[in-house]
């Protein structure tokens, strides 16, 4: 057992000898047990982390370590679903689900996976061809949380499906997360979405990473402020600002208390995130940054 679920350092992936860099320099480390949102611009690299973690991709340079060992290892205890959602066509979704046991003895945790298909409305006797994206999500993810994993990397698992399928499974991640004390790695471009079930940050952005922590801890380094325009926000660390005729707003890294008759506010995860992506510019603030600043 260790405390730290995924963990990185120098890590770096180029695809071919001359292509750019998907990932560089990265380094993090994420404790057990807790449920991570991976965000980012289109590109930015999530799904090469997201591979790398789960040992289908190998590092270009550096290192990455799940559940204390290397990705290739730690298989059996690592729950991966890819963006496509790669299942076999011809297969019911029973044939899918004992496929599941059969590759997973002695940890397969069968009533979870047929709670998850269950709850969709599916025929168990339906073949996986004949499923929408959004039913093909649900038997994917019904797959990776059967095999009870400690870590569970899912790659914008939200994304083709409905409202009401997008609570239930997230509830139930949570639930499984709260039960068995899973870390959830989890990619998505719907931030709101992410804020009630998140409690750790990874912000990637042109392969490298930008913000990343406990995502309270990252709210409260910040400030959303509202002054006239013209205001000298130093010494304080500007993420984004714009001025709209006389009313300068700004995100900011405080280096000190706050002037007190600027209007100041926390952000929310959302603003967090929209105006670091907004500013690609912005100075990182990772935990890597922080060691080095002290
Ligand atoms: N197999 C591959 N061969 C070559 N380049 C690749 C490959 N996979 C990813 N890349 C490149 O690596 C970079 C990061 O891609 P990645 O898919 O990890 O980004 P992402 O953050 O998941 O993007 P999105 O939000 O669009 O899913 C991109 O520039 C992409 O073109």
């Amino acid at each position: 057992m260790t405390d730290t679920a995924f963990e990185a350092a120098g890590l770096g992936k180029r695809f071919g000898r001359r292509g750019g860099w998907a990932l560089r320099d990265c380094a993090l480390r994420l404790p057990a047990g807790r449920v991570c949102a991976l965000v980012g611009p289109n590109g930015a690299g999530k799904s090469t982390l997201l591979a790398l973690a789960a040992g289908l991709l190998a590092p270009t340079e550096g290192r990455v370590t799940v559940l204390g060992t290397a990705p290739a290892a730690a298989r059996a205890r690592v729950g991966y679903v890819a963006q496509d959602k790669p299942l076999h066509p011809q297969l019911t979704i029973a044939d899918t689900l004992r496929m599941g046991a059969g590759l997973n003895p002695g940890h397969w945790d069968a009533a979870t996976a047929e709670r998850v298909v269950a709850a969709g409305d599916l025929d168990p006797k339906a073949k996986v061809r004949s499923l929408s994206g959004g039913q093909r999500t649900r038997v994917a993810l019904a797959l990776a949380l059967g095999k009870r994993p400690g870590l569970l990397l899912l790659d914008e698992p939200m994304a083709d499906l409905d409202p009401l399928a997008r609570h239930d499974l997230m509830g139930t991640l949570m639930a499984q997360a709260a039960q068995y004390g899973t870390t959830i790695v989890m990619s998505s471009h719907v931030v709101a979405e992410l804020e009630d079930s998140c409690d750790h940050l990874l912000l990637l952005g042109g392969g490298r990473v930008r913000l990343a922590g406990e995502i309270d801890d990252l709210l409260a380094a910040h400030a959303r402020v509202a002054v006239p325009a013209g205001t000298d926000l130093a010494p304080h660390t500007v993420v984004e600002s714009r001025t709209t005729g006389r009313q300068l707003t700004a995100l900011l890294r405080p280096a000190s208390p706050l002037p007190s008759d600027w209007r100041a506010t926390t952000p929310s995860l959302e603003e967090l995130v929209l105006f670091h992506l907004r500013n690609p510019d912005a100075p990182a603030l990772t935990p890597a940054h922080e060691e080095a600043a002290a």
